[in-house]
């Protein structure tokens, strides 16, 4: 009786840790054929195109922030996880370019928070592009140490996420981007969730060994506003599973400028990202697209022009990486944080060090950094 209920809890609890290893074991390397691939093809069963709401986002104000008009959006929700709808990318030819300028350059600035900060000084890390730009623009072909933002792992925006109380706090908190948030609010305007606030952000970077553990984000404390999130760089396999550890999750690949957002009741359901991988061929690449916005901008646009310059460091980086931004709304409107933060907010499984740290190597100061990007996912 007792060897049989183990036997039960042990394949439950193995579902999506067996599917996170399957991903992510290079050698021999995985059969990817199970994997949904929104970017090709027809919608299967279990695909169904999703309805957006075009009107609620203008041509112009789409344009603005480099995206394509809503009606040309090819937006999809998965059967079984309602709430979730997946974005082939639907920015502008181009127009990626800014976003991911924006990432490696902008973004890792003071006053936002970075991995480096954990185990630095502010002085050091106050220019991570400026004094990485150098040494990844003229390799030597040596072996040399890693530049600062080959050793970006995370960034933190808005309400910065704390790692170790797994909690956000009014007295953390320097001003969300103002462009990213734009962006923000125009996507989930156009899935159906007026009056998004872009609280919280956080960035992923992730090397080519990188993956990110199994987790669920629950610290925002209004599960009712959604979670959106962008993908830049190199593709990746996401696997969404269910409320529970144990349901054997779904697999899709995300490419580039593709996005997703997480409402209802797949707010809250399980997630990782086993395995970073080229994007396919034949799939327009970052680098091929390049930074020459063909449609001429706007004057009040967001989107600008990325210089030749920053794009050959830009295009070097994305290469082999990918970035990717999750961003949140924290509080429900009239919400103010709890006097008393409640501990453990995000449920981290799978992980020594909770999803982060393992994924992007994220380290939180004390905690051991692994010599490689990646952590396999252990039982806690
Ligand atoms: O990199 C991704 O696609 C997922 C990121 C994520 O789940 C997170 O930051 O919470
Ligand atoms: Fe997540």
């Amino acid at each position: 009786m007792v060897r049989m209920a183990a036997a039960v809890v042990e394949s439950g609890e193995d579902a999506f840790r067996k599917m996170f290893k399957f991903y992510k074991k290079r050698n021999p390397p995985p059969d990817y054929s199970a994997v949904i691939n929104f970017s090709r093809g027809a919608p299967s069963d279990k695909i169904v195109p999703a309805d957006l709401d075009s009107a609620a986002v203008s041509d112009v104000e789409a344009a603005r922030v480099g995206l394509r008009p809503v009606r040309d959006w090819r937006a999809f929700s998965l059967q079984g996880y309602p709430g979730f709808i997946f974005i082939s990318n639907p920015f502008l030819s181009g127009s990626q370019s800014y976003w991911v300028r924006q990432c490696l350059k902008i973004y890792p600035q003071k006053p936002n928070i970075c991995n480096l900060d954990m185990h630095m000084s502010p002085s050091d890390t106050e220019d991570i592009w400026g004094k990485s730009v150098h040494a990844l623009s003229s390799p030597t072909g040596k072996k040399e140490p890693k530049t600062l933002l080959e050793r970006l792992r995370w960034v933190t925006l808005g309400y910065h996420y704390n790692w170790d109380t797994k909690t956000y706090s009014a007295n953390s908190y320097t001003p969300f981007p103002a462009d990213l948030h734009l962006l923000s609010l125009q996507v989930t305007a156009a899935c159906g969730f007026p009056g998004f606030n872009s609280e919280a952000g956080i960035l992923n970077y992730y090397r080519p060994d990188s993956s990110l553990g199994i987790h669920v984000d629950e610290s925002e404390l209004d599960h009712t506003r959604p979670l959106l999130s962008f993908s830049f760089g190199q593709s990746a396999i996401f696997l969404l599973g269910g409320t529970c550890r144990q349901d054997p999750p779904t697999a899709m690949y995300m490419h580039s400028g593709d996005m997703m957002l997480m409402s209802g009741q797949s707010r809250l359901l399980y997630h990782a990202v086993p395995r970073i991988l080229p994007a396919p061929q034949g799939h327009t690449t970052l680098e091929m697209e390049g930074c020459s916005l063909t449609s001429s901008l706007q004057e009040d646009a967001v989107v600008e022009p990325v210089s030749e310059e920053d794009w050959a460091l830009c295009s070097r980086y994305i290469h082999n990486s990918r970035v990717n931004v999750t961003v949140r709304q924290v509080l429900g409107p009239g919400q103010s944080f709890p006097e008393t933060p409640s501990p453990l907010q995000r449920t981290d499984t799978g992980q020594t060090d909770g999803p982060h740290d393992g994924a992007a190597d994220r380290d939180h100061g004390k905690r051991k950094r692994s010599s490689s990007d990646s952590v396999d996912p252990v039982e806690t």
